[in-house]
């Protein structure tokens, strides 16, 4: 690790403290004015890593003084009682935000879920209404990993514009809207995945590079460009520890910058999920 140029690894931790500020201070005022915002977090079954992942959301909105709560319906829930459950959250005028926890168990489609939360209550940006407007650069509640990713690049003056960008991973949640961001901002943009023939004829011509496949150090070295930068979403945890989807400890000696797994881009998606119940509050407090 002693050959490792520190100054070059991206700090999402450190980041995502100053959105997490932003985020509480505009928390403040709507409270200021008698409005809680609130996000309602709903977990079907009991998956350790999702129970996880919600904890953690749970504790920033205590960390930025948003109110939280959790729905917990049983894994045997029903496509139409989960649609009822979330009909209710839509009604309830003391709930700014719903999320609800991907991965859902597999006798519920996730999209039909996704789309009966009302769009002004969608911090996670999944509905369509909110896709559809992030492709015609109208970016409103977007999806967070890769909102929280610009927000980095921004942070490190990453110049976007007229740049060679490579996205791997094509999914709904990071790489399409990631791509679509990248190229609201005049990226020229190339999309990568399982199908992709060639990865590597990509990759290399990457000045921004963004990875989220859940593939275990997928980019190696010799697939970078000299200076490229770097942003990891991957993660894979398995017995001796948490990885990234790039292998990190030699692919920094090409980047100019990168993103740590842990500590990179995870903590961003948080950061940024807090900015959105705010934002949700605030549009139901303008309503
Ligand atoms: N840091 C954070 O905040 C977040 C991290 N994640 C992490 O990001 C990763 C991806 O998550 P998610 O997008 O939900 O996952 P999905 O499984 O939905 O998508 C993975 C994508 O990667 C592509 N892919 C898989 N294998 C390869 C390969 N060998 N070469 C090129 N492309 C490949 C898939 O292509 P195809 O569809 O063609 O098979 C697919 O487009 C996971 O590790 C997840 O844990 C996710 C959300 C937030
Ligand atoms: N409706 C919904 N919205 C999501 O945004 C959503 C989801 N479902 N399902 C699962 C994925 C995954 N995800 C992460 C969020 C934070 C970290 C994060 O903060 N990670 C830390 C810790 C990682 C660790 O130690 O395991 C880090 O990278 O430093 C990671 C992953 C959000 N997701």
């Amino acid at each position: 690790m002693s050959d490792i140029d520190t100054s070059k690894i991206i700090d999402g931790k450190a980041v995502a403290a100053k959105v997490e500020a932003e985020a509480s201070a505009a928390a403040q005022k709507l409270k200021d004015n008698g409005i809680i915002p609130k996000l309602v977090t709903v977990l079907v079954g009991d998956n350790p890593a999702s129970q996880m992942y919600v904890r953690m959301k749970h504790k920033a909105c205590e960390r930025v003084g948003i109110a939280a709560e959790d729905c917990l319906p049983p894994a045997d829930i029903s496509e139409a009682e989960l649609l009822d459950l979330i009909h209710g959250l839509n009604e309830d005028d003391s709930v700014s935000s719903i999320l609800v926890q991907l991965p859902l168990p597999a006798h519920i489609n996730a999209q039909t879920i996704m789309n009966a939360i009302s769009p002004m209550k969608d911090p996670d940006g999944f509905h369509p209404f909110n896709m559809g407007n992030l492709m015609i650069n109208e970016e409103g509640l977007v999806p967070c990993t890769p909102k929280g990713i610009i927000r980095l690049m921004e942070e490190y003056n990453v110049e976007i514009k007229g740049k060679n960008a490579v996205v791997v991973g094509h999914s709904n949640i990071v790489g399409k809207p990631m791509a679509a961001m990248l190229l609201n901002r005049d990226a020229t943009v190339s999309i990568c995945h399982v199908f992709t023939k060639d990865l590597k004829l990509y990759t290399k011509e990457a000045d921004i590079l963004v990875v989220g496949t859940g593939v275990k150090h997928l980019i190696k070295a010799d697939m970078v460009k000299d200076g490229a930068a770097i942003f990891d979403a991957g993660i894979t945890t398995d017995a001796t520890g948490t990885y990234g989807d790039v292998d990190f400890e030699n692919v920094i000696q090409k980047a100019s910058l990168i993103t740590p797994v842990p500590g990179g881009v995870g903590p961003m998606t948080i950061a940024i999920l807090m900015t959105h119940v705010v934002k949700c509050a605030e549009m139901i407090a303008q309503k």
